[in-house]
């Protein structure tokens, strides 16, 4: 068969591919919590208010106190007033005039009425004590999970699987807004449940056992059901991870450009339905175990709750309790059996919210292992040399070192260029020579000291960086030039780094000046063009006066002139200081004293722009080609 031109321009276009699916290998590929047992994770719960209680009391101790002495007051009125209306019911039930009967029954209703008040009271202000934890745990455990995720080593999130950690460990943030909440209500139940069995069981010993039996079925279903839930979550974790990015990818201004201009929109719209349906499904295949496990718990619970209210009813009728016990019996029961209930219920709903704390812990601690592991030594005050000793990097999961044996030295006072083509390690050796990443082989010295001794917040004090990717931060315009460093009594050095970069007339334009907020997407914000956020984000680091200035492509986006005034700028600065710039633009190197050309993570060629240009090498070869339109 022949397809004719016509045809094929009127056939439907192939559909698009959906979203490639993650799955997991090595150390993240297991489920830590897969494998527990049913009675292992219900041991648990101990711990885990436990957990909550140590949290609390380290936040505020009088809510804590205030919550502990409110439920411990609301399970005594329920004892009391059970106990009241088992006296109040012998002589209602019982013979003679019903205003005599009203009359001998008055004191223990009284007893029944004030201890409903008071059971009020405290749970009302049990209620106020949980709302005054909840914000600041949940602060606490939100702020600890960023703090983690700020500190650890930079390496950390080159390995495999963090970020989808990291977005498991986001619902211990989200329930820990619950959390208080749900063990508060189970130690309500609880205290509820043993006033209430406690009067049941004094009416008769068979009643409670009966109960329990009538609810624990109840109490199975809905911690299966939770783990179940869980289970879904767990394997929804690194879609949902990739979905969370993919929405501010899609719906961020910042690339509403880009999207439109390139009809990405349609594409985008079907990848996030795609994905969220696919999430879905997952979720929807769970529902009919749910289903089996919720008619299986309350077909069990409801046979046994017949098989109390038929011991009740046959304890009545063969005379083995009198008519005043029975009747306090039946409100003993649905007292205790409502206790019960709640008890299971928030019993399941804690043990849910600690299988996410749990992740949140785990988390936790693995960042914590995370955490530099560097000397305290000071950093140098003046950084006269760098010298780089054969250094190794080699990022996980890659089959070869990203630099490999690298040895260089700096003075102060020097401008190093790098080049290299794309992917030949020059970011990498940036990465080195500042310890953000420290090498797997070798060593980098500053004055002689060995980064991995150097305290690493003293090393980043002294360094100034213009990345590739720079931050464009949803900050005033002081802000973004001042960031990470001290704030400073007047804005002269602000301006003078506005200066430094040509960005006065454009600062000077903006509705309120530095004060003005760069996020477009917030009321009363302002937008830069690129070239002007790549300006200010060198007089972000020209500001900090560094002893080590690091320039990735930091002038890729300006136009001749404010490239022109920030290599000005960098020659001028040069005596103060080592300099190091990272360029694809050759001529630019001129300016610098000495050039490394790199491949392969290696150093191929390192001189003089002259002698290089003429040496017949790679670099003057990518002159040639620079040169050659
Ligand atoms: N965070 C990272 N995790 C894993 N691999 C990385 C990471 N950063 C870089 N790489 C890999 O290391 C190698 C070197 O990358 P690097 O960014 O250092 O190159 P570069 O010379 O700066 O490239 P370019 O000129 O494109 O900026 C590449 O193969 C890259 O895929």
């Amino acid at each position: 068969m022949t397809v004719t031109a016509a045809s094929t321009a009127n056939a439907e276009p192939p559909p698009p591919a959906p979203p490639a699916e993650i799955r997991y290998s090595g150390e993240y590929a297991v489920n830590p919590l897969g494998d527990a047992s049913f009675l292992h994770m219900c041991a648990r719960l101990p711990s885990v208010l436990r957990r909550i209680c140590r949290m609390a009391w380290q936040l505020d101790r009088t809510a804590v106190l205030l919550l502990a002495a409110c439920q411990l007051v609301t399970g005594a009125t329920a004892a009391v007033g059970l106990a009241a209306v088992a006296r109040a019911m012998e002589p209602i039930l019982g013979a003679g005039a019903v205003t005599d009967r009203l009359h001998q029954a008055l004191p223990a209703l009284l007893v029944v009425a004030g201890a409903a008040a008071v059971g009020r009271l405290s749970s009302a202000l049990a209620s106020y004590a949980g709302r005054r934890l909840t914000p600041p745990l949940t602060t606490c455990a939100d702020t600890s999970l960023v703090e983690a995720v700020c500190r650890v080593e930079a390496a950390a999130y080159a390995q495999n699987g963090f970020a989808d950690r990291q977005e498991a460990a986001e619902m211990g943030v989200v329930r820990t807004n619950v959390m208080v909440n749900d063990a508060q209500r189970f130690m309500a139940a609880l205290i509820r449940m043993v006033a209430a069995s406690g009067v049941l069981s004094v009416l008769h010993w068979a009643m409670l056992p009966l109960l329990l039996l009538a609810v624990l079925p109840a109490g199975a279903g809905a911690v299966l059901t939770a783990r179940v839930d869980y289970e879904m979550h767990y394997a929804n974790v690194s879609d949902r991870n990739v979905r969370h990015m993919m929405r501010w990818w899609a719906t961020t201004p910042k690339h509403g450009d880009e999207v439109r201009a390139n009809g990405m929109t349609g594409y985008l719209l079907f990848w996030y339905r795609s994905l969220s349906e696919r999430i879905d499904r997952r979720l929807l295949d769970a529902a009919p175990r749910t289903l089996r496990i919720t008619l299986l718990s309350s077909a069990a619970g409801g046979f046994f709750l017949l098989l109390a209210w038929a011991a009740l009813a046959w304890l009545a009728i063969t005379g083995r309790i009198d008519l005043a016990i029975a009747a306090t019996a039946v409100v003993a029961v649905q007292t205790t059996l409502a206790a019960l209930s709640q008890v299971v219920i928030n019993g399941a709903a804690l043990f849910h919210t600690s299988l996410y704390l749990t992740d949140m812990q785990t988390f936790l601690d693995d960042a914590a292992g995370r955490a530099p592991q560097r000397g305290e030594l000071a950093a140098p005050a003046t950084l006269e040399e760098i010298r780089i000793d054969d250094v190794v990097c080699q990022y996980p999961g890659k089959d070869r070192p990203a630099v490999d044996g690298v040895s260089l030295s700096l003075r102060r006072g020097e401008i190093l260029a790098i080049v290299g083509e794309n992917g030949s390690g020059k970011s990498t050796l940036l990465r080195l020579i500042t310890g953000i990443y420290l090498a797997d082989k070798g060593r980098v010295l500053w004055n002689g000291a060995d980064l991995a001794t150097l305290d690493q917040d003293s090393v980043w004090a002294r360094t100034g960086l213009v990345p590739q990717l720079f931050a464009q931060w949803p900050l005033r315009v002081r802000e973004n030039v001042t960031l990470g460093q001290p704030r400073t009594h007047d804005d002269l050095p602000v301006w003078e780094a506005i200066d430094a970069v040509g960005m006065r007339e454009a600062v000077e334009s903006l509705p309120d000046g530095v004060e003005t907020l760069l996020a477009r997407e917030v009321f009363g914000g302002a937008e830069l063009s690129g070239g002007q956020w790549q300006r200010l984000a060198c007089s972000r680091a020209i500001y900090r006066r560094p002893e080590l200035l690091i320039l990735d492509e930091p002038t890729s986006q300006m136009d001749a002139r404010g490239e022109h005034q920030i290599f000005e700028r960098i020659k001028r600065g040069a005596a103060d200081r080592i300099t190091i710039v990272v360029t694809h633009q050759l001529e630019n190197t001129r300016l610098a004293d000495r050039i490394l050309v790199m491949d392969k993570g290696r150093v191929i060629e390192h001189g003089q722009y002259e002698d290089l240009v003429t040496s017949g090498g790679v670099f003057a070869e990518l002159v040639a080609l620079a040169k050659d339109r």
